[in-house]
């Protein structure tokens, strides 16, 4: 750029738009550094644009702040019945200390369940296993759901779930993998397992790359199958029921049994399951 540089219409909108998009300033004033701006006329242009409007009109939540060590956690402290994360009301319906484990009621509405079921029928696929031999992915008779992965905030739905599991959780949109939705038909089942990257694994090198460890789950209900179907943590002999809309939450400060986690979907006698999953990883999930 010349050094009579002075800013146009053109350059004023194209800065609007890349701070609706979500760049941030710190970025975008590097690359207007670094396509030849100088450095004062970057910053004046900058200043010209105080705010930032949020690409979807969702509620604005501040994102929460990870210290190490730290896991997914709801603030229950002054033991409230009902909780207010995004304005939606959600019940606290059960809190257990080990395995850490708070059942919530009403979390998604019908219509958020039903537009999430909607969204995903059209793109299940079997559901596979991490592979434990070689790199990737596998089908396994443990797990016999048909599944899907939503990118994150891939809809205006998905997007105002997410923003309200990370305001409930107290645990930032970016550190959550995108959203995965589970059918089971009758008989169809998840054996027990871990939610965590069992480290010896060959294939968890590569997956912690994108995030670091899972530290918490959320189980949404979708539906309510008419008979089986629970959560089941067999450790502590606990089954949360699927109830829709409902959610079960359990988190895991390290990678091991110790936690107690262990966890499964129990078979589905009567009807169909549908979940909507959301694993939290340590750091950002990429
Ligand atoms: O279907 C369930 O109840 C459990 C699902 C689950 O364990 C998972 O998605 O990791
Ligand atoms: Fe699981």
């Amino acid at each position: 750029m010349s050094s009579s540089q002075y800013l146009t219409t053109e350059l004023r909108q194209w800065i609007t738009a890349q701070l609706h998009n979500g760049i941030t300033r710190e970025a975008l004033y590097q690359a207007m550094l670094s396509s030849g701006w100088q450095p004062d006329l970057a910053r004046q242009a900058l200043e010209e644009h105080p705010s930032a409007e949020p690409a979807l009109s969702l509620p604005v939540v501040a994102e929460p702040v990870v210290q190490p060590g730290v896991v997914p956690e709801p603030d229950l402290g002054d033991q409230r019945s009902v909780l207010l994360p995004d304005g939606h009301r959600v019940e606290v319906l059960m809190s257990l200390a080990r395995p850490r484990v708070v059942v919530f009621g009403g979390l998604l509405t019908e219509e958020e369940c039903d537009a999430i079921v909607a969204a995903a029928s059209v793109r299940l696929a079997r559901s596979e296993t991490v592979a434990t031999q070689k790199e990737g992915s596998e089908v396994n008779a443990a797990r016999t759901s048909e599944g899907m992965f939503f990118e994150r905030a891939e809809s205006e739905v998905v997007a105002r779930v997410e923003a309200r599991i990370a305001a409930l959780l107290n645990w930032p949109v970016r550190n959550g993998e995108g959203l995965q939705v589970l059918r089971y038909r009758t008989g169809a089942e998840y054996q027990p397992h871990y939610d965590y990257f069992d480290p010896r694994h060959a294939s968890s090198k590569a997956i912690l790359q994108r995030g670091g460890q899972r530290v918490g789950t959320l189980v949404m209900y979708l539906n309510t199958p008419t008979r089986g179907g629970a959560t089941v943590f067999p450790d502590v002999k606990l089954d949360v029921m699927a109830q829709k809309g409902n959610a079960v939450f359990f988190s895991y400060d390290r990678p091991e049994p110790g936690t107690l986690t262990l966890h499964g979907g129990a078979p589905v006698l009567e009807g169909e399951k549908w979940v909507a999953t959301k694993w939290l990883r340590q750091g950002e999930f990429v």
